[in-house]
């Protein structure tokens, strides 16, 4: 099955209303952020709470920038994503036009991050999103903010090979 075949299983199925609580699908097997066959991967787990969705992620080797510390693009990665699980709540497809990070302070290595992500406002097909990474119990490290566009599904095509 290719990529976009992954991708466009089980569309309906991820698109459904998402009971509170509940786990939320992949947007497909080997996506970087959330999906459970890739290997460099970071295998996000991501759960409704209410009108917000949450994660916790610990950062490994794999995501090193500075040594000990998460590559400031593997945090970006993991907002991203966090955001596109928004999409399940919101009810369709959309992709993100911009993502601003704060980073505030060292996100480190092995050390265990809550994650939550809310939509705060839409506009047509404008979705305006914020997130923040914490230490457990603790601290923020990290904060984003993002605009999606809602797209039609042909939208994905265009990684379809030529
Ligand atoms: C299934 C979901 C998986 C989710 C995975 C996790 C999320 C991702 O990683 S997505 C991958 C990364 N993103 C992409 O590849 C997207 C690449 N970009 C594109 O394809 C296009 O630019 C796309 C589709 C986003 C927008 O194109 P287009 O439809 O032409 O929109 P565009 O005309 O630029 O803008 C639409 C509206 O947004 C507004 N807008 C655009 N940029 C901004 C901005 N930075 N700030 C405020 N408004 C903006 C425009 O002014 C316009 O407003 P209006 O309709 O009121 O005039």
């Amino acid at each position: 099955m290719s990529s976009m075949e992954e991708l466009l299983a089980g569309w309906n199925e991820k698109f459904r209303p998402h009971a509170d609580g509940a786990q939320l699908p992949p947007h497909h097997p080997h996506c970087l952020a959330c999906g459970p066959d890739n290997p460099h991967g970071h295998h996000l787990t991501v759960h409704r709470r209410g009108e917000e969705v949450h994660a916790t992620h610990v950062f490994d080797e794999r995501h090193v920038g500075a040594p000990g510390i998460a590559h400031g693009g593997a945090v970006a990665t993991v907002f991203d994503d966090l955001f596109g699980f928004l999409l399940y709540l919101t009810g369709g497809p959309a992709v993100t036009r911009k993502l601003e990070v704060l980073y505030d302070s060292p996100v480190i290595l092995g050390t265990t991050y809550d994650l939550a992500a809310r939509v705060t406002r839409t506009e047509g097909r404008k979705l305006f999103m914020e997130a923040d990474m914490k230490q457990l119990g603790g601290s923020r490290v990290a904060s984003a903010s993002a605009l999606f566009l809602s797209v039609d599904v042909t939208h994905f095509n265009q990684g379809m090979p030529r």
